[in-house]
C-alpha cells in the first residue's frame, strides 16, 4: 500500500469535519486552540505534500518555497487573496478553497449588519449598556431607524454570497441591483428578479451598497471617496467581502461628515486594526471578521477542504480549484 500523504493543517479550527482526513492522511496538527507559526512552518515544510491554510496566514514565495515537495495549498475559505496563487501554479501546485460551506453563514452575517445600520440594534445596546436605561424619545431624530422594505439593494460581486444576500433582502422587500464583471442573461436575471447596474447606477441610486467581490487588483479601494461622495445622505454600506475593497480613510471621512449614513463592517483594510475613528463612531457596526465563525460552517468548511485534500490525491470526486 501506498505511504499515506503528509498533511500539515496549519491552523486552528474544530475537530468535527476533519474525520476523513484523520483516517486517509498522514495529519500533522496543534492541539485545539493552537496554530503553528510562520517560522515552524517554515522549519518544517519540507516533509509535506499537502498544506492547509486560511485567511491570516499569507502564503508567498517565501513560505512556498519552505514546502518544496507540496502538491497542493487547501485554503480553509472561499477567498484566496492571502495566496500568491501565480507562484504556487508556476510551480506546479494545485490551490483549492471552500466556496460552498461559507455562503450561507456570511449572506446572514451581512443581513445581520445590515439590520444592525437600519435599525441602529448595535446603537441602542451601546445606549442601553451605558444608560442602564430603556428610555427613548418617540420625536428624536437621530434615534430613528429606517426601514429596509420598499428601499433598494446594489450588490457589488453577485457570485455565490452576492446571490444569496440578494435573496434574503428581496425577502425583506427591496429591491435587487446587482454588478458583476460580466451581466447574467435575460432569463437568469427575470428568474432571480434582479437588474444589472452600473457602478454610477448602484453608487447614486441604492439605500444600500453591500459589496461582495473577491479582493484583487481590479476591487482594490473599488469604493473610494468619489464613490462615497455619490452615495445618499441616507445610504447603508456593508462590506463583509475584504477590507481593501473600501478606502477606510474615505469611509470614516464620509461617515464623519454625514455624506452617507452608516456602515456595517466585518473586515477592515489593515485586517486586525481598524481605524480607531470607527470605534468612536455610533453609526457603525462593526465585526471581527466572522462572516463564517458559525459550528456549522466550520464543520461544513472542514469537510469541504479534507474533500479538496483526499479528492486531489486520489482524483475520485470534484474539488474547488482556484484557477
Ligand atoms: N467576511 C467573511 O468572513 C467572508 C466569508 C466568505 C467570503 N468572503 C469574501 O467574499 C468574497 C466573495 O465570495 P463569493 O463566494 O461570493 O465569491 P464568488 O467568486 O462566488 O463571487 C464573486 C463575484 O464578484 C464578481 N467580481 C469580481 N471582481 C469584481 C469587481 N472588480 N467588480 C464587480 N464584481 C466583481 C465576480 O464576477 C463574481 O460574481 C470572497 O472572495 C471573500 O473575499 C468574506
Ligand atoms: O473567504 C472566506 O471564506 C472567509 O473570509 C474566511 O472563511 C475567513 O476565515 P477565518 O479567518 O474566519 O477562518
Amino acid at each position: 500500500m501506498d505511504k499515506k500523504k503528509k498533511v500539515l493543517i496549519s491552523f486552528d479550527t474544530v475537530r468535527p469535519g476533519f474525520e476523513e482526513l484523520v483516517e486517509w492522511a498522514d495529519m500533522t496538527r496543534r492541539p485545539e486552540g493552537e496554530s503553528f507559526t510562520r517560522e515552524e512552518m517554515m522549519e518544517i515544510g519540507a516533509q509535506y505534500d499537502a498544506l492547509a491554510t486560511q485567511f491570516t496566514f499569507p502564503v508567498d514565495r517565501e513560505l512556498i518555497d519552505a514546502f518544496p515537495n507540496i502538491k497542493l495549498i487547501a485554503n480553509y475559505g472561499v477567498g484566496y487573496n492571502n495566496i500568491d496563487v501565480a507562484y504556487a501554479h508556476s510551480k506546479g501546485i494545485t490551490v483549492t478553497n471552500t466556496p460552498r460551506a461559507v455562503i450561507q453563514p456570511t449572506a446572514e452575517l451581512t443581513m445581520g449588519l445590515l439590520l444592525s445600520c437600519s435599525r441602529k440594534i448595535a446603537m441602542w445596546d451601546r445606549h442601553m449598556r451605558r444608560t442602564k436605561s430603556s428610555s427613548k424619545s418617540l420625536s428624536d431624530s437621530s434615534g430613528m431607524a429606517t426601514n429596509l422594505c420598499g428601499k433598494t439593494i446594489g450588490i457589488i460581486g453577485y457570485g455565490n454570497i452576492g446571490r444569496a444576500v440578494g435573496h434574503m433582502a428581496q425577502a425583506f422587500g427591496m429591491t435587487v441591483l446587482y454588478n458583476k464583471r460580466h451581466q447574467l442573461d435575460a432569463a437568469t436575471e427575470q428568474e432571480l428578479g434582479v437588474t444589472y447596474a452600473d457602478l454610477d447606477k448602484i453608487f447614486t441610486e441604492c439605500d444600500v451598497v453591500s459589496l461582495h467581490t473577491p479582493y484583487n487588483e481590479d476591487s482594490h479601494h473599488l469604493v473610494s471617496a468619489s464613490r462615497l461622495a455619490q452615495m445618499k445622505r441616507s445610504a447603508i454600506l456593508i462590506n463583509a467581502a475584504r477590507g481593501a475593497v473600501v478606502d477606510e480613510a474615505a469611509l470614516v471621512h464620509a461617515l464623519q461628515t454625514g455624506e452617507i449614513a452608516a456602515a456595517g463592517l466585518d473586515v477592515f483594510e489593515h485586517s486586525d486594526n481598524p481605524l480607531p475613528e470607527l470605534y468612536e463612531m455610533e453609526q457603525v457596526t462593526m465585526t471581527p471578521h466572522v462572516g463564517t465563525q458559525t459550528y456549522e460552517a466550520r464543520v461544513a468548511m472542514a469537510q469541504e477542504l479534507c474533500n479538496c485534500i483526499i479528492g486531489y490525491f486520489e482524483g475520485d470526486r470534484p474539488i474547488s480549484i482556484v484557477k
